[in-house]
């Protein structure tokens, strides 16, 4: 499905999750904001970027076994970013019109996997005690091929096999229910690049 128009967006992903709880969208935004996410990202410092841990304060630890990606926290200030958050703040307003999801904010990662790196099997947010509501994940990988690997498998609840395959290919967008999908980033065999955010509902974690 290939999309450029963003009311035609956006309503296309909140069709796709009111029937099936995700959406993946191909070729998601026009070139020039894709091409600026790209370059913004390009332009950062490596060094910038840390291995992802598990957990967050007090419980953050990092276990390369469980996931060996490399992130860097997006500022909301950068000048090449702010066409991607303007449109981010209609997706959330749209969202929450629509699903009544109260989702108050929307933090986000570039996320870096070097060749080898991989996310074993895991929720983004548990039905208790956490306020990630919607993952999205736009892919920043020019001429991606099939035997690259890195491919996102999607499962539903339970189930042993995963219902969906996405190749992250460059301005490719999955955006998900948090709580109900269970996901895994299969070995990239080259570096591969992402933006991955969460829109959040304003409850404390610790009061949950
Ligand atoms: O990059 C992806 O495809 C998914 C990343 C992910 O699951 C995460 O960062 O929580
Ligand atoms: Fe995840």
């Amino acid at each position: 499905m290939t999309v450029l128009n963003n009311e035609l967006l956006i309503d296309a992903i909140g069709d796709e999750i009111a029937l099936n709880g995700f959406a993946v969208i191909a070729d998601t935004f026009p070139a020039d904001l894709t091409e600026a996410l790209l370059n913004q990202l390009m332009a950062l410092d490596p060094d910038g970027f840390k291995l992802a841990g598990i957990g967050r304060e007090n419980d953050f630890q990092t276990d390369k076994s469980i996931r060996s990606d490399r992130i860097l926290w997006l500022d909301e200030d950068l000048l090449e970013t702010q066409q991607y958050f303007t449109w981010v703040e209609q997706l959330r307003l749209a969202l929450n019109k629509r699903f009544f999801l109260g989702l108050f904010e929307y933090e986000c990662m570039f996320a870096h996997y070097p060749e080898g790196a991989f996310y074993q099997k895991h929720v983004d947010a548990f039905k208790t005690g956490s306020n990630r509501k919607i993952s999205s994940v736009l892919y920043l990988n020019k001429d991606w091929q099939n035997g690259d690997g890195g491919e996102l498998l999607l499962y539903h609840e339970g189930d042993e096999a995963p219902f969906m395959k996405v190749s992250p290919k460059y301005g490719t967008l999955v955006v998900f229910l948090s709580e109900d999908f269970p996901h895994e980033v299969l070995p990239a065999k080259r570096s591969r690049y992402s933006l991955t955010g969460w829109f959040r509902v304003n409850t404390p974690a610790d009061v949950l």
